[in-house]
């Protein structure tokens, strides 16, 4: 493990760097906890999560009632990411021994150990998405987003897209992604105009759309979302977020979209219920994205689900598998769906109109598709090169 403490300046730059030796044990140094909550509570706090409980409660005796409020939030994190383990989940919501940076006095310690470095790109995210929320949610406080809602526009229908256009063509619907870059494939497209790339798929024939608002690892945002609502396309439009609190589903709402992104390799069972709930009552359609067996049971237990999304990319080793959706709409699972007149979307790694015939023949009715058709100079060629024809009409 790699510990190094730096001193900071008003502008808060190292001016100072001493890298102290590899130390094997667990680091004894004092660490603001929690950090990303923002609350400035330096104890010498051991970091097993149990021991870190107990010692929060007794810090929390000492700072403001809000703060504490915070300490609590924090404490509930921490056992969320028990409870999703017991349901095979691997992403940890929350770094467990807190964020590898802390602060004391002048003081910035930067301390690596397997409790705070990431073990994926997913968690990666995560992490990252858990901070930027936190910061969000103080500038727009859910009050506020559930008055902007008394006056949105209605919002449009996302899976009755996909059926008529699968109706119409005997293709599955396509929801076409609006997607600059990825952590996987790196740029995708220079010269990257969202609503000229979204005009372009809704020519060629797309049932919806789907936009990426990730900033830091995909290059998205939430402007190229609002921007492409107000240009006049009309296809629905997906939120590709990486939902990890309800309070994004409002804000997303608020921006435009009609249906948002919920990950089982991210939340847990009854995260999902809850925010299915939420969806409904805001309007929004959920497409619960799941990648192996595992997920795909636990989402078929949970009531309410109408679309679901079968992801051929591992989101935590980036390996894309097309046979994925065969392997998890065969048997009892596939009967079960049908059965249930769920509709099932093909997502990732999809480029060639055999790439379409083989997941349609496993059973879904709608692919979602990026980097095959952002990638073509014109994205409405790249449609009709995907389905080998026009589907434009
Ligand atoms: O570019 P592709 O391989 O056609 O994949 C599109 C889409 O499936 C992919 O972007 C995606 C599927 N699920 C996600 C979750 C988060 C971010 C991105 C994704």
């Amino acid at each position: 493990m790699e510990a190094t403490i730096s001193m900071k300046t008003a502008t808060n730059t190292p001016t100072s760097l001493v890298s102290l030796q590899s130390i094997h044990s667990r680091p004894k140094f004092t660490f603001f906890k929690p950090n990303p909550l923002g609350i400035s509570m330096a104890q010498n706090l051991p970091l097993s999560i149990r021991a870190q409980k107990s010692e929060l409660k007794e810090a929390a005796a000492g700072i403001s009632e809000s703060d504490a409020l915070k300490v609590k939030e924090w404490e509930v994190g921490m056992f969320q990411d028990e409870v999703a383990a017991s349901q095979g989940i691997r992403i940890r919501r929350r770094p467990p021994t807190g964020p590898p940076l802390h602060y004391v006095g002048p003081f910035e310690f930067r301390l690596q150990n397997e409790g705070n470095t990431p073990r994926n790109i997913l968690e990666e995210i995560v992490w990252h998405k858990d901070v930027e929320v936190s910061q969000l949610k103080g500038r727009t406080p859910l009050l506020l987003l559930k008055k902007a809602l008394e006056s949105a526009p209605p919002v449009r229908d996302f899976i009755g897209a996909l059926k008529a256009a699968n109706l119409q063509t005997g293709l599955p619907g396509l929801i076409a992604e609006v997607k600059k870059a990825s952590p996987s494939r790196g740029i995708l497209r220079e010269d990257f105009d969202p609503v000229e790339i979204a005009k372009a798929y809704e020519k060629g024939g797309a049932a919806c759309l789907s936009v990426l608002t990730d900033r830091k690892y995909f290059q998205g945002g939430f402007e190229n979302l609002e921007k492409i609502r107000n240009s006049g396309v009309k296809c629905p439009l997906l939120c590709k977020e990486f939902v990890i609190d309800a309070w994004q589903i409002y804000y997303a709402r608020t921006k435009g979209a009609d249906a948002i992104l919920l990950i089982a390799a991210v939340l847990p069972d009854l995260d999902i219920q809850y925010m299915t709930k939420i969806c409904k009552m805001v309007g929004l359609t959920a497409l619960v994205e799941v990648h192996d067996e595992r997920e795909m049971d636990r989402v078929l237990g949970i009531d309410g689900i109408e679309l679901i999304g079968i992801n051929n990319r591992n989101l935590e080793t980036f390996e894309v598998d097309i046979s994925n959706t065969k392997k998890l709409l065969q048997g009892e699972r596939g009967r079960r769906i049908q059965e249930r007149g769920i509709i099932v979307v093909g997502e990732s790694g999809l480029f060639t109109p055999s790439d379409i015939a083989y997941v349609q023949e496993a059973g879904v009715k709608a692919v979602l598709v990026g980097e095959s058709i952002v990638k073509q100079s014109d994205p409405t060629k790249g449609i009709a090169g995907l389905f080998g024809k026009d589907i434009s009409c």
